[in-house]
């Protein structure tokens, strides 16, 4: 009897031997040894079979190999379900340490098994998934997109459904990336399928969130921050458009212009947030007027902006402007107070008076002017016939107001000099507006137009700033620049925050007040003695000095001129001209020195272009001057370059 352990074939072959042993005629009892084998009964089976004649011991070595074969296969059996235990811990644990989500679903939606990033992400127990339809973990309106999906999904395939609502329990929707896999089931034609979930929630709202700051900063590029009107930005696009439209389809629009009547003095006396709230109610008067096709618009400040489309005819706008003024006819009721506002209207018409943007804006801002001249509390169309000076005033008007937006104003600063020695006394500052079209304007052109339009306290207390900033400028280059003088429009006199402004600038630039000169003009002043005694007086006690300009053409009062707290007397240059050749101009410029000694006041003529000019001065007394003999006004990096000495 071979006892050796048979090798694979060998025992394969013996099996073989032994089912055609079985399958052969046997008596009772093999058939019952047969039944004990297959019921795994060996030892039965080995009894029964060494009850038989010894012909049969081949067949119970046979059996013994059979049994040893079993033996074996049982052996292999144990182990290769240890190595799928093995496996399935490992697959285990790898599943629940997958740091996604994974589902395994079969065909009709039941999950079988849920990794615990899963559990996490629905706060879900594992036993909880089980039996229960996948589908119920989505949202409702997301159900339909995945079912059709998951329907047309082929065996071995996979998809992606990006960004779906999951419902999880007791928690707010979260939003995750859908993928599916299908894989073939061990059961003949069945499937099961993967599905992993990425929790894209947090990218999402980060994206929602970025969406809404850019549409929210969107909006604020096209929209006024106090109103909410759309902006001069977004105006002028929605004006490119309508005038696209109107030359397509052939139509007539309207443009404009509205400024309310007398704002500034609303900020100036009740301060900045009632102009706010007052700014906010017109907002809303105009809106309620016009339709769903026009636009309305805040430019800035008090201006406002609309647009009537597809006028058929002017009457509309008539009746249009007719609301509105009867709109602005009844009081305003704002923090418990009542106000009366009105509004200057002014109106441009395409194609009429203009095919280009621009020309339609200029002309309804001009008509607008026009409005204000005549009055105020109106509405004009723009003339065709207006004079062209008028229009250029206009133009130029409209461009003041932009100016002052675009800090478009510049000092030139001219040296006044000891007559004696030539040294620098100070320097008198020059302003000068540097116009994007027209280039460098003198103060003549737009001093009075800034008063006209009351821009001239804004304009003032800029120019003031910027000659002080640069004196502290100077002062810390080391360069010396003994006094600044500054003129004054007798407009700004007038307000009687004026000293408190002006200490305010000196206060914030740090510049000594006894280095500030004013200059305020003759003439003006004397139509205005009373007030600008005690506007000057109260100037004068910052510590800063005052000098009357052009001195001799105002026809001062002695009275008034010896009431000012005046330190110096500006010769006008119209006398300084004629000097040694007109003997009234000598006359006069000798009075006016002998006056300011007689007053204790300093004197110094201006406009001095000639030597003799300068000798006759001197030899009458007048020891300070300025004029182009010595420098005409200059920018101040020149005046660094040519005239200013390091401070000794
Ligand atoms: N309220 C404010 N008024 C201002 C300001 N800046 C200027 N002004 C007023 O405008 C007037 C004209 O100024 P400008 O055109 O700058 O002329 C000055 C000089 O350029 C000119 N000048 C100086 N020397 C001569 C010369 O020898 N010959 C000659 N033909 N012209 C000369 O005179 C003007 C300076 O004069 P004055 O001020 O009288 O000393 C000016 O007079 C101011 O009133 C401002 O910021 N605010």
């Amino acid at each position: 009897m071979n006892s050796r352990p048979p090798s694979r074939s060998r025992r394969l072959g013996s099996a073989r031997a032994f089912e055609e042993a079985l399958a052969a005629p046997a008596s009772g009892l093999r058939e019952r040894a047969l039944a004990a084998l297959r019921a795994r009964r060996f030892d039965l089976a080995e009894e029964l079979l060494s009850r038989q004649d010894p012909d049969q011991e081949a067949l119970i070595e046979n059996l013994r190999i059979y049994q040893a074969e079993l033996e074996i296969q049982n052996e292999e059996l144990v182990q290769s379900q240890q190595r799928i235990q093995e496996a399935l811990a490992r697959f285990s644990s790898f599943f629940n340490t997958l740091p996604i989500a994974e589902l395994v679903i079969d065909r009709q939606g039941l999950i079988h098994e849920a990794n615990l990033a899963a559990q996490q992400l629905f706060h879900l127990r594992g036993t909880q998934f089980h039996q229960h339809f996948f589908v119920r973990l989505i949202a409702e309106s997301d159900q339909a997109t995945v079912v059709s999906a998951w329907d047309s999904l082929h065996a071995d395939a996979a998809i992606v459904i990006p960004e779906v609502r999951f419902r999880a329990k007791g928690e707010a929707d979260f939003i995750g990336d859908l993928h599916i896999a299908s894989i073939a089931s061990l059961a003949e034609g069945a499937l099961h399928y993967v599905c992993a979930i990425i929790d894209r929630t947090e990218a999402v709202r980060q994206r929602q969130r970025l969406r809404e700051a850019s549409e929210r900063l969107d909006y604020l590029a096209h929209h006024d921050a106090l109103t909410g009107l759309p902006n001069r930005a977004y105006f002028q696009s929605r004006l490119e458009q309508c005038l696209q439209r109107a030359k397509r389809y052939q139509r007539r629009f309207a443009l404009l212009f509205l400024d309310l009547d007398r704002f500034k003095e609303v900020n100036d006396t009740l301060g900045h947030h009632v102009g706010d709230a007052l700014l906010c109610r017109v907002a809303e008067i105009l809106s309620a007027q016009i339709r769903d096709v026009d636009t309305i618009a805040r430019l800035g400040g008090d201006e406002f902006v609309i647009i009537l489309e597809d006028i058929s005819e002017p009457r509309f706008i008539m009746h249009f402007v007719d609301r509105v003024m009867d709109d602005f006819s009844r009081p305003l009721r704002l923090e418990g107070r009542e106000f009366f506002v009105t509004v200057s209207v002014g109106i441009s018409l395409y194609p009429d008076d203009g095919l280009d943007l621009e020309t339609l804006v200029r002309r309804a801002d001009i008509a607008m002017y026009q409005t204000k001249k005549s009055g105020r509390n109106g509405f004009s169309f723009f003339e065709p016939t207006m004079s062209a000076g008028a229009i250029e005033r206009l133009h130029l008007e409209h461009d003041l107001r932009l100016a002052m937006q675009r800090e478009e104003f510049e000092l030139y600063y001219q040296p006044q000099v000891d007559l004696i020695t030539g040294e620098l006394m100070g320097v008198e500052a020059l302003c000068r507006w540097r116009h994007p079209q027209l280039g460098v304007l003198l103060p003549g052109l737009f001093i009075p137009m800034a008063e006209d339009l009351g821009l001239i306290d804004e304009l003032g207390l800029r120019i003031l700033e910027l000659g002080c900033r640069q004196m502290v400028a100077w002062d810390a280059s080391g360069l010396n620049v003994p006094r600044l003088a500054v003129n004054l429009s007798v407009r700004e006199l007038e307000r009687l925050q004026l000293p408190a402004q002006v200490a305010e600038i000196l206060e914030r630039t740090g510049l000594d007040p006894r280095r500030l000169e004013l200059e305020v003009t003759e003439s003006k002043l004397m139509r205005h003695a009373e007030m600008a005694i005690l506007a000057l007086n109260a100037l004068r006690a910052l510590g800063v000095t005052l000098a009357i300009d052009d001195f001799g053409t105002g026809y001062s009062s002695l009275s008034y001129l010896k009431r000012l707290p005046l330190n110096r007397l500006k010769i006008d240059r119209s006398f300084i001209e004629g000097l040694t050749h007109d003997v009234n101009d000598d006359s006069i410029a000798r009075a006016i020195i002998a006056l300011a000694h007689t007053l204790g006041l300093e004197v110094l003529a201006e406009g001095i272009e000639a030597r003799e000019q300068a000798n006759f001065l001197f030899g009458e007394g007048c020891l300070q001057g300025q004029g182009y003999l010595y420098s005409r006004p200059m920018i101040a990096e020149e005046l660094a370059a040519t005239w200013l000495k390091p401070k000794a």
